[in-house]
């Protein structure tokens, strides 16, 4: 197996340093099994298949497709980008997430705290030397406290879901694409085309994604100095991007970094996808083996 990571300096000037992966030799064989169906019987990411949670997640889409647009997500990405609001530990961030339940989600109604723990655990069984990688399991969804009254209580349609770019044309590709033609972007044509704001591979970093939880993460993330490695930050910040990382749309914005990223990101939805089930983790056993991580990557108090 050849997975060589550098563990980066805990520093401000500190680069994000690089996990290289040699694909053909890196074999996961640690027992995680990839379930067929989902906790309702169907298969995972069915958005048009009729069960419970059908109709809601298609009116979550309506509202977020009409209402992400360049001037919202520019504005979100200014006023949070001051993490001004909450100090707290990783750790409480998590807690916080058992009152939390995601509207999005057709494969999943439990509180979130069991999912970040479920992927987090999942991975562990494959990558047992991979702890950055756990980590990153365990804390990928904590933005979704934006839903919180002391984050701002944002409405789920601007904190969960499927990411996409804004200031260029929406892809084919995304989730119930068709309530696209009531976002005023859609119908600009600064906004509109192929490129729109942005040029042949600028780099993800240089593309506004729709506003939730994931930028939101890596901007706690990156601003509270952790010293997680470039491809968790990256993980991070596009896991909810399946227009790119499952239907391979928009990578004539990708520059050669991300390209080496994504490798990552493809590895991680497996475990984020597919371990989502009824099947409960005993918070606390495993807590004293997170936090061990968190305090390895980050500072004991962040500011949200
Ligand atoms: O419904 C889900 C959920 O909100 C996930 O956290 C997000 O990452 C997915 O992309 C989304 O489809
Ligand atoms: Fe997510
Ligand atoms: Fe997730």
């Amino acid at each position: 197996m050849t997975v060589l990571i550098d563990q980066p300096e805990f520093g401000i000037e500190a680069e994000e340093k690089k996990v290289t992966i040699d694909e053909t030799e890196f074999v996961s064989d640690g027992g995680f099994v990839v379930s067929q169906t989902n906790s309702f019987g169907h298969t995972f990411r069915d958005y048009d298949v009729e069960s419970e949670r059908q109709e809601g997640v298609e009116k979550f889409y309506r509202n977020n497709h009409i209402n992400q647009t360049y001037d919202f997500v520019k504005k979100m990405r200014e006023d949070y980008g001051k993490l001004n609001r909450v100090e707290m530990s990783i750790w409480e961030c998590c807690e916080l997430l058992n009152d939390v339940v995601d509207e999005s989600d057709p494969d999943l109604d439990e509180p979130q705290i069991e999912h970040l723990l479920q992927t987090a655990e999942a991975i562990r069984k494959d990558y047992p030397n991979e702890d950055w990688l756990h980590l990153t399991g365990l804390i990928h969804d904590l933005g979704k406290v934006l839903l919180l009254p002391s984050f701002g209580g944002l409405p789920q349609w601007a904190v969960v879901g499927d990411t996409f770019p804004v200031g260029c044309a929406f892809d084919q590709s995304i989730v119930h694409h068709k309530y696209f033609n009531e976002n005023p972007d859609n119908s600009n044509p600064a906004y509109n085309t192929k490129y729109g704001a942005y040029s042949k591979g600028c780099g993800l970093n240089n593309v506004m994604m729709s506003w939730g939880h994931d930028d939101y993460m890596y901007l706690v993330a990156k601003h509270n100095k952790t010293s997680l490695p470039s491809a968790a930050l990256f993980i991070i910040r596009y896991h909810s991007f399946y227009s790119l990382h499952r239907a391979g749309a928009y990578t004539h914005l990708m520059n050669e970094e991300d390209v080496e990223n994504l490798k990552w990101l493809h590895i991680f939805n497996k475990y984020d996808l597919y371990s989502k089930s009824k099947v409960r983790i005993d918070v606390e056993k495993v807590k004293p083996y997170y936090v061990s991580l968190v305090e390895k990557y980050f500072p004991a108090t962040l500011k949200w």
